[in-house]
């Protein structure tokens, strides 16, 4: 076993200590998950090289930038860098010198069965043996099946050097984008899956001190992610059938969905209607979790109706857009937001991109907006404010719940804009100014057209006291 470590002077004064001693550790992969890992367990005290294999990113690294949008992540990053506590590379073999932990932390996209692409972690999982000098915990950070660590440490023993011990271990990530550092450093739990106490303790002992540890054998560890991220999609998934069911009733879901939340075994987070889940992880974790079912001969129904429900949100956008307007084709749209949500640059699986390319091919002029969406994107026109996407357009879209689309004046989209209908499928308009300035305001849970609904729900009517209408019926 390789000698155990201190990495430079500790305690530095004025800086939050590890749980553990500070360790020497090697971080794969710098996207969202990696870098704000490495960054994290540097401003913790850890030593960590982190291995980027993509050069552009690699490359913006070293130059003192950072690839992604997440609030105070570039600070921590500077300060690593810095310190010399953090530091960037494309050669596993220099980061794991000395290194006691490595963690993998390489995506795991999905594939058309809903299980997820493993071949990027094996083969960091591959480099990572062949290149450890010493023994080494193989930390795996990305979401992964039940059963991935023992297939990789099999891998590890394969490739490891004669006298090497990889061991590996399962730590699933919780963060959300937009919110990565503050979830990774003061996070609801930690989750660590290991086959010995040793290395389970020695990983639990890199996170902040006092944050809640939740140590399982491996296969458990990795069915948290699955199963949390899956709860998380029905939970978004019934909020939706809440609002769609508001709008045909007549009344207004955040009010609705505020009362079901209040009570403290239901929680108000995860409640809000929208345009559907999207991003990397929800649509991806939801099918893998639905694929593991398949797999292992259990039943899924509440993840495949979680699915099947946010299918149906994500088109009914601008289904319902289309009957609002009459059609869409030659109409000018003006959309806010194209990223899978507020506060962040990733619009992998996004439904406002969704919208915009339901939109365009129902044949609507789009003009767009998004303050952080890469530029690259080539759908409508790109506009670089919110008001160059309203002015002229027949209706606007708000496909994502950011405080600044939150802020624009109904009366001065009233000026600017053609029509009068907003779409507000992210739920975040005030009604009443947007209806005194003459719009009809639309939108998941905000109200529909009655026309829109096949059935016209009528209220119930009591027509003996103290009696239902069904119990009438019934002859009572
Ligand atoms: N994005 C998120 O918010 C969260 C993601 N996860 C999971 O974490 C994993 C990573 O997700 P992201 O950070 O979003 O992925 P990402 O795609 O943003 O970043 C992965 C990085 O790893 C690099 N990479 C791939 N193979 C490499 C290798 N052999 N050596 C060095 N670098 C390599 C890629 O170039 C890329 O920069 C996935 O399994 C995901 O499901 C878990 C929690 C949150
Ligand atoms: O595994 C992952 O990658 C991560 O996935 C999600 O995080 P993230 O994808 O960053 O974003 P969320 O804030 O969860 O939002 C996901 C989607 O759900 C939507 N959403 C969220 C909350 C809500 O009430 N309603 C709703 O429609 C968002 O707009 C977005 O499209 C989980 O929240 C993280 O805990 C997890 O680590």
């Amino acid at each position: 076993m390789a000698e155990r470590r201190e990495c430079g002077p500790w305690p530095r004064e004025g800086e939050p200590r590890p749980a553990g001693r500070a360790r020497r550790l090697c971080v794969v992969g710098a996207g969202y998950v990696g870098l704000t890992a490495a960054a994290c367990f540097a401003h913790l005290g850890h030593d960590v090289r982190c291995v980027e294999r993509d050069a552009e990113r690699l490359g913006t690294l070293l130059e003192g930038g950072i690839p992604i949008h997440e609030p105070g992540l570039a600070e921590l990053v500077a300060a690593g860098l810095r310190s010399g506590r953090l530091g960037f590379t494309d050669d596993i073999g220099a980061a794991l010198e000395g290194a006691e932990v490595a963690f993998l932390c390489v995506g795991t996209p999905p594939q058309a069965s809903g299980e997820p692409d493993l071949s990027l972690l094996a083969a960091a999982a591959r480099e990572a043996a062949r290149h450890a000098s010493g023994d080494v915990v193989v930390v795996v950070k990305s979401t992964v099946p039940p059963g991935s660590c023992e297939a990789l440490e099999l891998v590890c023993a394969e490739e490891a050097a004669p006298g090497v011990r990889i061991r590996v271990a399962s730590s699933p990530e919780f963060l959300r984008e937009s919110r990565a550092v503050e979830d990774f450093l003061a996070p609801d739990r930690v989750v660590v899956g290991a086959e010995d106490a040793d290395a389970a303790e020695l990983v639990a002992g890199l996170y902040p001190e006092g944050c809640p540890v939740v140590v399982c054998d491996r296969r458990g560890a990795e069915l948290v992610k699955y199963a949390a991220n899956t709860y998380l999609a029905i939970k978004i998934s019934f909020a939706n059938e809440v609002a769609q069911l508001c709008d045909a009733l007549g009344t207004e879901a955040q009010a609705v969905l505020a009362g079901v939340g209040a009570d403290h075994r239901v929680g108000p987070e995860f409640l809000r209607p929208g345009p559907g889940y999207g991003g990397s992880c929800l649509p991806k974790d939801v099918a893998g979790f639905i694929a593991l079912g398949e797999a292992a001969g259990t039943r899924t129904t509440l993840a495949a109706a979680a699915e099947a429900q946010n299918a149906h949100a994500r088109r009914s956008v601008v289904h319902r857009l289309e009957l609002v307007l009459g059609g869409l084709s030659g109409r000018q749209v003006g959309v806010l937001g194209l990223a899978f949500k507020d506060g962040t640059d990733d619009v992998r699986d996004s439904p406002a991109l969704q919208i915009v390319a339901d939109l365009v091919a129902a044949g609507a002029v789009v003009t767009c907006y998004d303050p952080l969406a890469p530029s690259f994107l080539a759908l409508g026109t790109r506009a670089a404010t919110v008001s160059g996407a309203i002015v002229g357009a027949e209706a606007l879209v708000v496909a994502v719940a950011s405080e600044e689309y939150q802020r624009l004046d109904p009366v001065t989209a009233a000026r600017s804009m053609a029509g009068r209908v907003v779409f507000d499928a992210a739920g975040i308009l005030d009604l009443e100014r947007w209806t005194a300035a003459g719009f009809s305001v639309y939108g998941v849970g905000r109200g529909m057209p009655l026309a829109f609904y096949p059935v016209v729900w009528t209220p119930l009517r009591w027509t003996t006291a103290g009696k239902s209408p069904g119990a009438e019926a019934a002859g009572a």
